[in-house]
């Protein structure tokens, strides 16, 4: 699977640029604030619909301008394809070989990317929310009905939300009931995908690491009772929501689903949020990353893109060198920006494509 070609046209301050990109690393180097993470965006969204900034279209679109254009040629299994995604402010129209796709997986499958941030270390030491994103998004690139199972639970959940705002004092069981059932759909989902993970990630942790430490990766659902939940999913959250129901009222809002839950990372046994030194925990996150990679190889018998947004201000060289080794040794493509060519840690090799950003535009 890999990018072939790259259009844009009036997406953020890239208003008009083609590129053709090398099929292993592609590095975009340049000053701050040129356009090298706008780059990295629009081959993100071109994936999944998404910022991953969670920008809206509006933000998306060139001051100014009334639409932008994100065009790619992608490959997959030596089969080629268009893909489009025409933002305006009120929406986005999404194109495979020039027709409108209108099911979600016409679209979505035709280019897998994998992204790495600075902001992704964040996700071991801040809030949950940021790794329950992180979770959907990575569930939903292997398991396409997960965004349906998601939306249906998000929809009856804005619903009870609604209800329980009101101060209607009937009507609510039979939310609760619909709640259960869609929530039973979203968290079997996320759990078999962390079930996968975890075979995966002790096995890059010690790569990078180099030592004997184990680590761990939990799904902790909020306030559900677990035996329960392996008896019967359904009841368990049945019963946790009506053991919590006197405290929704008075909240007004619904306190038990997986909109509550976790994603727990642990080393040693201990929760890394807590105990993991900034190096331990960047380690975490790089093998968290490299298993999502492999995983996401094996469903779809082809590696994804994988996007890596500035990591030489995040990772040390001997991280830095571990991530670049496993990546030359997968059929792998690779978009990189960096401020500096050689603060990437590519060593000896010719499948190097560099391409230099100023102002928005390619300027070699
Ligand atoms: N909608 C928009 N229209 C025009 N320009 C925009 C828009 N949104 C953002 N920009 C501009 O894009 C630039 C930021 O680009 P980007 O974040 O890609 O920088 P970068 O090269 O990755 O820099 P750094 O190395 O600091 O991360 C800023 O100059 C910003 O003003």
């Amino acid at each position: 699977m890999r990018l072939i070609k790259l259009k844009l046209a009036s997406f953020r301050n890239l208003k008009n640029l083609e590129l053709t990109p090398g099929d292993k690393f592609n590095v975009f180097y340049g000053n701050n604030g040129q356009g090298k993470t706008n780059l990295l965006e629009s081959i993100y969204l071109l994936a999944t619909m998404k910022s991953f900034k969670q920008a809206k279209n509006s933000e998306l679109i060139t001051f100014g301008s009334e639409f932008a254009l994100v065009k790619g040629a992608v490959e997959r299994d030596r089969v080629r394809r268009e893909i489009s995604l025409l933002l305006e402010k009120q929406g986005k129209k999404a194109k495979i070989d020039d027709k409108l796709a209108t099911r979600v997986d016409d679209f979505f499958g035709n280019l897998n990317v994998v992204l790495f941030t600075p902001e992704e270390i964040a996700m071991v030491r801040g809030g949950p929310e940021l790794r329950r994103r992180y979770l959907d998004r990575a569930v939903f690139t292997c398991d396409i009905g997960y965004l349906t199972a998601y939306h249906a639970y998000v929809k009856i959940l804005k619903q009870r939300n609604a209800l329980l705002k009101s101060g209607e004092a009937f009507g609510l069981d039979t939310w609760t009931e619909q709640l259960a059932q869609a929530a039973v759909q979203v968290v079997e989902r996320r759990s078999a995908w962390i079930g996968e993970i975890e075979k995966l990630l002790q096995r890059f942790y010690s790569e990078i690491s180099g030592n004997d430490e184990t680590v761990q990766i939990e799904y902790r659902q909020h306030a559900v009772d677990q035996k329960n939940w392996e008896k019967d999913p359904r009841q368990a959250l049945l019963d946790a929501l009506k053991a919590h129901e006197a405290e929704e009222r008075r909240r007004c809002t619904t306190v038990v689903g997986p909109h509550r839950d976790d994603l727990h990372f642990g080393l040693n046994g201990r929760a890394a949020r807590h105990f993991a030194s900034q190096g331990q925990q960047r380690s975490y996150v790089l093998a968290l990353k490299m298993a999502e990679i492999e995983y996401i190889a094996r469903c779809f018998e082809a590696p994804p893109v994988l996007l890596l947004d500035d990591m030489t201000s995040e990772l040390d060289r001997e991280r830095n060198e571990n991530l670049m080794e496993f990546l030359k040794k997968r059929q792998m493509q690779v978009f990189i920006t960096t401020t500096a060519l050689d603060n990437v840690a590519l060593g000896a090799t010719d499948q190097v494509s560099a391409f230099r950003i100023s102002a928005g535009k390619i300027t070699n």
